[in-house]
């Protein structure tokens, strides 16, 4: 059984769904991108398994469970959590209080929060020298690898990441890229939209969508096949 595993999902803003049927499953360990252009359905896809939106038909699932209409926070508590597309970051509060803020759901446990907390700055030192800064005064990049670590702090089993690459230079795209490699090794499955098909080698499947269904998969060596980017710089 997969970890995630997504069926016949029709989604929508209005009465015409801009999801037609997506079907895809992502396994438990794996960094999993979800590729397409502008406008394919990727964010879409993302923030309904994270339950902001409602699909009109289809599930979610989750270790083989359905997620049915549970709410976001609900999901949150199941393992799930979404670094959503622009990063949304509270510029006013500090790094560290940011980081906070993406463990409500462990609070419980601050013992937990403080070791998540550790592995968080482990995997991005940037934001050691951060800690005490304002969110708002971080670079783009910084910021991104905030978000991502915000979204960590739940400690899920399950990250969704929306386009991280998004007005990043190649370099630091590919620290973002390369960190999801281990949080997987670290036991978290990713989940992470991109446009950028310089994910790819960082990727232990991937996702074509088009037009709001999923075109192709592409597992391990088959990702380096150039049919896929082809398919993918031809659409
Ligand atoms: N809030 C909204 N209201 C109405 N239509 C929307 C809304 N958000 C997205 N759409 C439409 O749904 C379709 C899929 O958009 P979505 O954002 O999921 O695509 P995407 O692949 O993530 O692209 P992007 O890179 O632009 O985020 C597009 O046609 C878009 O115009």
């Amino acid at each position: 059984m997969s970890l995630l595993e997504v069926r016949g999902l029709v989604v929508g803003y209005g009465p015409h769904p801009v999801l037609h049927e997506v079907e895809f499953d992502v396994e438990e360990g794996e960094v999993c991108v979800l590729l397409g252009l502008n406008g394919a359905g990727k964010s879409t896809t993302v923030n309904t398994i994270a339950g902001l939106l409602r699909p009109q038909s289809g599930e979610v699932r989750l270790d083989g469970r359905s997620l049915g209409r549970r709410s976001p926070s609900a999901r949150v508590k199941q393992g799930i959590s979404l670094c959503p597309e622009g990063r949304r970051v509270f510029p006013r509060l500090t790094v560290r209080q940011n980081l906070r803020l993406g463990a409500w759901s462990q609070r419980r446990s601050p013992r937990a929060v403080r070791e998540q907390q550790d592995l968080v700055l482990d995997y991005f030192p940037r934001l050691v020298e951060r800690a005490d800064q304002l969110a708002g005064t971080l670079s783009g990049g910084e910021q991104q690898m905030l978000a991502v670590g915000r979204a960590l702090m739940s400690r899920p089993r399950l990250l969704l990441i929306d386009e991280a690459s998004l007005g990043l230079s190649p370099a630091l795209a590919t620290t973002v890229w390369e960190v999801t490699s281990r949080i997987r090794d670290g036991g978290t499955t990713v989940l992470m939209v991109e446009q950028n098909a310089g994910a790819l080698p960082f990727a232990d499947r991937a996702l074509l969508m088009e037009k709001g269904t999923v075109l192709h998969t592409a597992v391990g060596e088959q990702i380096r096949n150039v049919n896929l980017r082809e398919a993918y710089l031809g659409a």
